[in-house]
């Protein structure tokens, strides 16, 4: 059956796209609005201003892809999709970190759990971080507006074999859990959501809104890096960026942006190295601070029946069974989700080497995988990390404090003690030294003990927030609580950078919802600042 692939059909009909590997020459275009960036906030951003009637420039680093080249191969996606081909890492390498780098951003990679923002979260920024106007009833009808945009809802199918463990093993212990929402339509169940979707199924924003904008006239400037933002005197004059070759290295062409509102959606690490390297002002020092990554522990179970955990859609279940359960700055709570398990990405997620290692990787079609994502931001001892400016880009120096491993040791025990329930014949933690556990009491006195360090422990991420964040209080806040920036009266931040803490959930929806509701009231007021 062929697969419409509806960015080859756009660009036949004349879409306005420049891929700036194939410049020879420097350019200068202009818009109503820039937008750096084309993931969740950019798309979002995209949309919304161009059906505004704005002109619109979407200028993203990674390359236009569609499903005719998502072949389901790691070794081809990781490369061709992800930031520093899937292995970015903390500065002292004791975190993993994917962030997807193409049209459509982490979107287009991502694993579809859609989740509104806990109201813990928007109760502490109210409370603690000088957020105003983002309550959950002022927030419901924008996540309402992007669900129908999205087609998010309940997944309706059983779930995989590794989603069934969770739900199992919640349901004989009487934890809590929920049946998760996914952004797909006609969605063939393959698990091959972080490749890309090879089926167009997955709403992401390469398929929604960047071709919904392009309809309506938008330009695409693909491979394109925006090094700075140029400004003067309160005000963002200009955007300057350097093209790059198919394999995203830079090439001597330049590229220059002039519009009447700026906005970057560049996603959490690179929106505030965007504005260090320009030196915008920034006179409380926040840029980059308070970055936030819900650090992530891993739990591997064998079973005596085949889990194939790289089948299916990759997560219809979650338990907040212990996310919130001390309250938003109690003790760090932590959120039960799976991965999906495909072999570059769980290979080079666990431990041993040589003979352990293969011992492991035999078992993958019995693996099954539990992960715990530790809520950042809240606790006093969770300032989560800080971006900085090297010679050859930046660098991510995130602390794993003392209330981060005391979580994760709790976290190990309840993935161990969920994964026994659901009738696991072995439990591994994650973490170096630590043997197959054979049941639930040996699991409880080794976790007890277990040492857990970094670079020992793994610890991933796939959720980066934070760096720029929104508030009233400039003491705290780069951005006001619509994303206007408190300094340069033409520029916005749309993207997960402005989260004052982590979310306690997946952050996609939360992105939606937020840039709608902000990128309609720009359009609002461009389009009556352009009528006087
Ligand atoms: C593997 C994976 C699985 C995930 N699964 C889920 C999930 O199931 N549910 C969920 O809610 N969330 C999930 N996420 C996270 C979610 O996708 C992100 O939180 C969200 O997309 C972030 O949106 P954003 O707009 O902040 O940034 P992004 O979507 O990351 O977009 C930022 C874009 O800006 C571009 N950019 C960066 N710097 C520059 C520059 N200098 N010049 C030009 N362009 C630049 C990047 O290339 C990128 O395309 C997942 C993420 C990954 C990587």
């Amino acid at each position: 059956m062929a697969i419409q692939d509806p960015i080859e059909e756009g660009l036949a009909s004349g879409w306005k796209h420049i891929d700036a590997s194939q410049l020879s020459e420097d350019r200068t275009l202009e818009a109503d609005v820039v937008i750096v960036g084309s993931g969740a906030g950019g798309g979002v951003a995209a949309e919304i201003l161009t059906q505004a009637g704005l002109s619109v420039i979407i200028v993203e680093g990674g390359s236009l892809k569609s499903s005719n080249s998502f072949n389901m191969e790691e070794r081809r996606a990781y490369p061709n999709l992800y930031h520093q081909a899937a292995g970015m890492k903390t500065k002292d390498k004791a975190i993993g970190i994917f962030q997807g780098r193409a049209v459509g951003g982490s979107t287009t990679v991502n694993w579809t759990t859609s989740i509104r923002t806990p109201e813990p979260a928007l109760e502490f920024w109210t409370k603690e971080k000088s957020v105003t106007g983002l309550s959950r009833a002022e927030l419901d009808p924008w996540f309402q507006k992007m669900e129908q945009r999205l087609n998010i809802s309940k997944w309706e199918y059983e779930p995989n074999r590794n989603n069934q463990a969770l739900k199992t093993g919640c349901e004989k212990l009487d934890w809590d859990f929920t049946v998760i929402k996914r952004n797909v339509k006609g969605c063939w169940n393959t698990g091959y959501c972080g490749m890309g979707c090879p089926v167009n199924a997955k709403q992401s924003m390469l398929v929604t809104t960047i071709p919904s904008a392009l309809d309506l006239g938008a330009t695409l400037v693909s491979r394109a890096k925006v090094i700075e933002l140029e400004h003067h005197n309160g005000k963002i004059t200009g955007v300057r960026a350097q093209a790059l070759d198919e394999q995203l290295k830079p090439t001597s062409v330049e590229l220059n942006f002039k519009a009447k509102h700026y906005i970057l959606s560049a996603g959490a690490i690179h929106t505030p190295t965007i504005l260090m390297r320009s030196g915008t002002d920034d006179p409380h020092q926040l840029l980059g601070k308070r970055t936030f990554l819900h650090p992530t522990l891993l739990s591997g179970a064998v079973f005596s029946d085949p889990i194939n955990a790289h089948s299916g859609a990759p997560q219809s279940i979650y338990s907040d069974e212990f996310v919130w359960r001390d309250g938003a700055a109690g003790e760090l709570g932590y959120k039960l989700e799976v991965p999906p398990v495909h072999p570059i990405l769980i290979s080079s997620k666990t431990v041993g080497y040589g003979k352990s290692h293969a011992a492991l990787m035999e078992n993958f079609n019995q693996l099954q995988v539990t992960i715990a994502l530790v809520r950042d931001g809240f606790h006093p001892d969770s300032q989560g990390g800080q971006v900085h400016l090297t010679d050859t880009g930046f660098a991510l120096d995130y602390p794993l404090t003392d209330a981060f491993w005391h979580s994760a040791r709790r976290a190990f025990a309840s993935m161990a003690e969920l994964q026994f329930a659901a009738g696991a014949k072995q439990v591994l933690p994650i973490s170096e030294g630590v043997n197959y556990l054979n049941s639930w009491k040996e699991a409880k006195s080794v976790i007890a003990d277990m040492e857990l360090a970094p670079l020992k422990t793994v610890v991933a991420s796939a959720h980066v927030m934070g760096g720029c964040a929104m508030g009233e209080d400039t003491k705290m806040a780069m951005v006001d609580s619509h994303g206007r920036s408190h300094y340069y009266e033409n520029l916005s931040v749309m993207d997960g950078s402005i989260f004052p803490t982590s979310l306690g959930a997946n952050p996609q929806l939360s992105i939606y919802g937020m840039t709608a509701r902000n990128a309609t009231k720009l359009a609002e007021e461009l389009t009556a600042s352009s009528r006087t």
